[in-house]
């Protein structure tokens, strides 16, 4: 680590002496002092420094914001060293990532711990893609090699970038040249590994548009040759200059985009277009992981356009016709975990990503949305998953007795300490600990665990020697971190540590649309319990649970609807024992509820088509065959979604 160079960027002559002399005398290597962004930026070229301390205000008209940007865009991690600014300044750092943040005055301790925990959450994060660099490069050659269609191959390739790239929407095509023929291949994101394949015929119907008008629409489109993100307020400038993309924005409700441009041979671009339905999915970091993408993604759609087969093929409909493209896997790794809209679905996209890596994670949100359950599959599905899995709640225990919990203690070492306790850490060897509420964990106790996570070893409360321990931490808090730091109750240090890989929770009530689907659980669950024989909620109970604003979460939901079936006589709940909030007007419905959700999408999906055959589901000329899909299949959806045998007959 004493090695490592350091840039420091601070207009500030007697500061930056002292921060250089702390620097070297922990053993780093000061490579060069600048007070201006230009200067900074030669020195960078100049010493390629591994890492950056970066005042705000600086010599020039450029700000230290403006060289983190650049720093970003370069990968190079740099910390802010500032005094206390306003609120807006602050804001725009944050909103440059960096990689920590000390506030001047400072103490020397204060700037070597900050970098301490810089190096390694970056050093973390750069093991972590080159991990999935790695394992995207084994997945393309994997897909490549296997014996399945190209529009398989395709959808199991956009099916990869998934973690990386979230979308619900994936449109993948080249420049379109001709106006006979229209080649784009799409995907609709139906479930957790569950992808509806929409051909051009397919799409042909869905928008009532013919082959040429298509692929007129597509001429026209401006593709952009760089990697390039939307927010929906750009989005909505985007789809004024491009016709195609106005029109699957409309059909599926999509609301931002990122584009990403993959060159392949003879100069010719194959354009991966991802959509979705929140408004504001894509972030700069997104745009990194495309650099991480590209050369997997070129090789896989080099391959492709190789054969005369693909999808994506000049002449002809010329590829072979795939039944089954919607794919689900043998088992779902989040059975049980029911819910399936997109909110839910990123978080699931993330367990995949973070639970084979070994790094901590941090999963957020309020109580009752299923952090626990969160937790509990990130083991599960980790290489520790035979190991133990530990779970331990911060808030539940008095103080007193939280370090002698986590660290164990000896015989005797203080009144009451009868026998020797092993403590959650050593039980967790191998495996993994799940420390709920951690934002409850007392100052000094938070002290103790960060020694813990750095030096990787613990020792018993009245034991003198050392305990070596390999525990990955998961933990979770419904508090506001960020908060708690800045009114000195959670340690900064202790927040970068385990803020590697944060998950978010969302609240119910920005998923209503899992409100009937987790409702059905919960009441076969308890119908099955209490013996009786209930069938199901009516309308009118679930339209009044899909306005409630569910400060419980889940659990509330649960232990509304047990109550209820222990309340009910009929084998139908249709007067739930609401609780008076219930039938309270909800003041302000989050945006999200009002978008267009993934369920809708299908469904308008399967109404067009039925409506184009006239309500036709099976053999030739009927819905399944046109979307596709097998007709038990189809039958199987549209029992899901509510829509009737007979519609568009
Ligand atoms: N998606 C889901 N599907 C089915 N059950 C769920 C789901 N999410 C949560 N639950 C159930 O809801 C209850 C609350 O979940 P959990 O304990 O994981 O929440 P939590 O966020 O950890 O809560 P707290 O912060 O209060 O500890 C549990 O009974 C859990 O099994």
């Amino acid at each position: 680590m004493g090695s490592k160079k350091i840039l420091i960027v601070e207009d500030e002559f007697i500061i930056a002496d002292v921060l250089s002399n702390i620097l070297e005398t922990a053993g780093y290597e000061v490579c060069g002092i600048a007070d201006s962004v230009a200067e900074a930026l030669g020195m960078i070229t100049r010493f390629k420094p591994d890492f950056v301390l970066l005042d705000i205000y600086l010599k020039g008209r450029q700000t230290g914001i403006d060289l983190a940007k650049r720093l970003g865009q370069m990968n190079i991690p740099f910390i802010y060293i500032s005094a206390n600014s306003n609120q807006k300044v602050l804001d725009d750092a944050k909103l440059t990532n960096p990689y920590g943040f000390v506030v001047k005055p400072f103490r020397e301790k204060d700037v070597l711990v900050a970098l301490d925990i810089a190096i390694y959450r970056h050093q973390n994060q750069l093991e972590q893609g080159v991990r999935q660099n790695a394992l995207l490069q084994k997945k393309a050659a994997e897909i490549l090699a296997s014996a399945q269609g190209w529009e398989q191959k395709l959808l199991q390739m956009g099916k990869t970038l998934q973690p990386y790239i979230p979308f619900e929407f994936l449109t993948v095509g080249q420049q379109q040249t001709a106006e006979q023929a229209f080649y784009e291949i799409c995907f609709l994101r139906v479930g957790f590994d569950e992808y509806q394949l929409i051909r051009p015929t397919e799409l042909m119907v869905i928008t009532n548009r013919k082959q040429n008008e298509l692929a007129a629409l597509k001429i026209a489109e401006n593709e952009s040759v760089m990697a390039t993100w939307y927010d929906e307020q750009e989005f909505n400038e985007l789809v004024k200059r491009s016709p195609l993309k106005k029109l699957l924005a409309d059909t599926y409700g999509l609301r931002s985009h990122l584009q990403l441009p993959v060159p392949a041979a003879d100069g010719k671009i194959c354009h991966f277009n991802f959509y979705s339905r929140r408004p504001d999915v894509y972030q700069p970091e997104h745009l990194a992981q495309c650099g991480n993408l590209l050369p997997p993604l070129a090789a896989f759609t080099e391959a492709m356009l190789r054969q005369a087969d693909s999808p994506l093929q000049g002449a002809g409909n010329n590829y072979a016709v795939v039944r089954e493209v919607s794919a689900r896997e043998a088992s779902n790794p989040f059975n049980g975990i029911i819910g399936n809209s997109n909110l839910l679905l990123t978080v699931f996209d993330h367990v995949m990503q973070v639970a084979p890596a070994d790094c901590s994670v941090l999963i957020l949100g309020e109580s009752g949305t299923g952090k626990e359950r969160i937790g509990e599959r990130i083991h599960a599905l980790s290489p520790r998953r035979d190991k133990p899995y530990i779970r331990i709640n911060c808030a539940a225990l008095p103080t007193t007795l939280i370090d002698s919990e986590l660290f164990g203690h000896e015989k005797g070492a203080f009144t009451g300490a009868h026998e020797r306790k092993i403590g959650k850490f050593e039980q967790a060897h191998g495996g993994t600990i799940f420390l709920d509420e951690i934002g409850e964990l007392p100052l000094e106790s938070q002290s103790k665990l960060l020694r813990v996570l750095q030096e990787k070893e613990i020792e018993r409360i009245g034991g003198r020697s050392t305990i070596k321990t390999d525990v990955r931490i998961i933990a979770a808090t419904n508090r506001n971190l960020d908060k708690e730091v800045a009114e000195g109750r959670f340690r900064l240090d202790l927040f970068y540590r385990i803020n590697v890989f944060p998950i978010h929770m969302p609240p119910l009530r920005d998923r209503i649309e899992d409100i009937p689907a987790l409702a059905d659980h919960f009441l076969k669950i308890y119908a099955r319990k209490s013996g009786k024989d209930i069938i199901g909620i009516t309308p009118a109970v679930l339209e009044s649970m899909m306005h409630y604003h569910w400060p419980g979460n889940i659990r509330e939901l649960e232990n509304m609807i047990e109550r209820n079936v222990l309340l009910t006589r009929d084998n139908l709940i249709s007067n739930m024992a609401l609780p008076t909030q219930l039938e309270q007007p909800v003041v302000a419905m989050p945006a999200t509820v009002s978008a267009i959700t993934m369920r809708d999408g299908e469904r308008a999906h399967i109404l067009a088509a039925l409506k184009k055959c006239n309500g036709k589901i099976w053999g030739e000329g009927g819905a399944a065959s046109l979307l596709n899909l097998p007709p038990t299949t189809l039958n199987s959806k549209m029992k899901k979604l509510g829509i009737r045998k007979d519609y568009g007959v």
